[in-house]
């Protein structure tokens, strides 16, 4: 992909884990509302291609979305607690905003980065917590409606809706990323749901870049790493973009210390 990258919510924790993975291989353009200090930004990435704006601000984003042929759109609240009035304005106004220029400019590839959370309602209490354990064998697949189990999943559902219909109606092809539990270096630590959608940096990185190579319409999927421990189908992912993890939490202690390889033997 020679046109550049457009990044939004660059200088956040998913962002990162994407430019630490694959931050040198694209042409980007970098956009959050927070400057970027310096080593947060690829070597390759110029100041002309850093922008510090709001996503509601649809100037600024038709600006930096000039010249653009894929964007990952990473910018918004992510706190599943955060109230009605940062989600409409971060999450919904923001993506509408994002989309809506994105499709006006003839973008191609258009990834969003949803959540768990659009599907929180499923992790009904007859099902928890065998939910979480790799006996289980319930999965949620990305074909069912989504179903917030809050008002932060209500807007990352409705950006979902909003990728369906830019989608529909202009032909840019869309992938919503059910984000689950990004954490670096280990999952998260005695949290049994949290292993159980556990996305390594490494895993996030590689899902992102296969967003933008891979030739899809519109796709939900889920974004986890193999971990034996799940509720979320990965199949899609594997299937229409390619993906394939390298980390599971599973090779981790419930206490996220990595279990160590049995030692070579000598013995035939
Ligand atoms: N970290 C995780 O495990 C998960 C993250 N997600 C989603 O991934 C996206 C990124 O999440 P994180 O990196 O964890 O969050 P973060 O809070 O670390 O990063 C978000 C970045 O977006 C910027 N931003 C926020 N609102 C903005 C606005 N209105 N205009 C411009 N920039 C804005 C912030 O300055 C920040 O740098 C979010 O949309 C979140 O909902 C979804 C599921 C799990
Ligand atoms: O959407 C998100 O989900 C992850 C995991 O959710 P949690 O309920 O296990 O905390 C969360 O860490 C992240 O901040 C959020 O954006």
């Amino acid at each position: 992909m020679d046109d550049p990258v457009l990044l939004t919510g660059a200088g956040g924790r998913v962002g990162q884990a994407i430019l630490d993975g694959i931050g040198e291989e694209y042409d980007w353009r970098l956009l959050d509302r927070e400057p970027l200090p310096a080593a947060k930004v690829p070597d390759r990435v110029t100041d002309a291609d850093q922008y510090v704006a709001d996503i509601t601000d649809e100037r600024a984003v038709r600006e930096a979305m000039r010249g653009v042929n894929a964007v990952i759109h990473l910018a918004g609240d992510p706190r599943k607690t955060a109230p009605w009035d940062s989600v409409l304005r971060n999450n919904i106004d923001g993506t509408q905003a994002v989309m809506r220029a994105a499709a006006e400019a003839g973008v191609e590839k258009f990834a969003f980065a949803s959540s768990n959370h659009a599907v929180g309602g499923y992790e009904t209490d007859d099902r928890t917590p065998d939910l979480y354990r790799p006996d289980d064998d319930y999965r949620l697949d990305g074909d069912e409606l989504p179903r917030p189990g809050n008002l932060y999943g209500v807007s990352k559902a409705t950006g979902e809706f909003l990728g369906r219909y830019y989608h529909d109606e202009f032909g840019m092809a869309v992938v919503c990323v059910r984000i689950g539990n990004l954490t670096k270096d280990h999952p998260p630590r005695e949290y049994e749901r949290g292993q159980a959608m556990w996305l390594s940096h490494g895993d996030c990185a590689h899902l992102f870049e296969r967003c933008l190579l891979a030739e899809y319409g519109f796709e939900i999927v889920y974004g986890i790493s193999d971990n034996d421990r799940k509720y979320y189908s990965i199949d899609r992912a594997r299937e229409i973009l390619g993906y394939d993890p390298q980390d599971n939490s599973a090779n981790y202690t419930f206490e996220g210390d990595p279990i160590a390889e049995d030692p070579p033997t000598d013995e035939p």
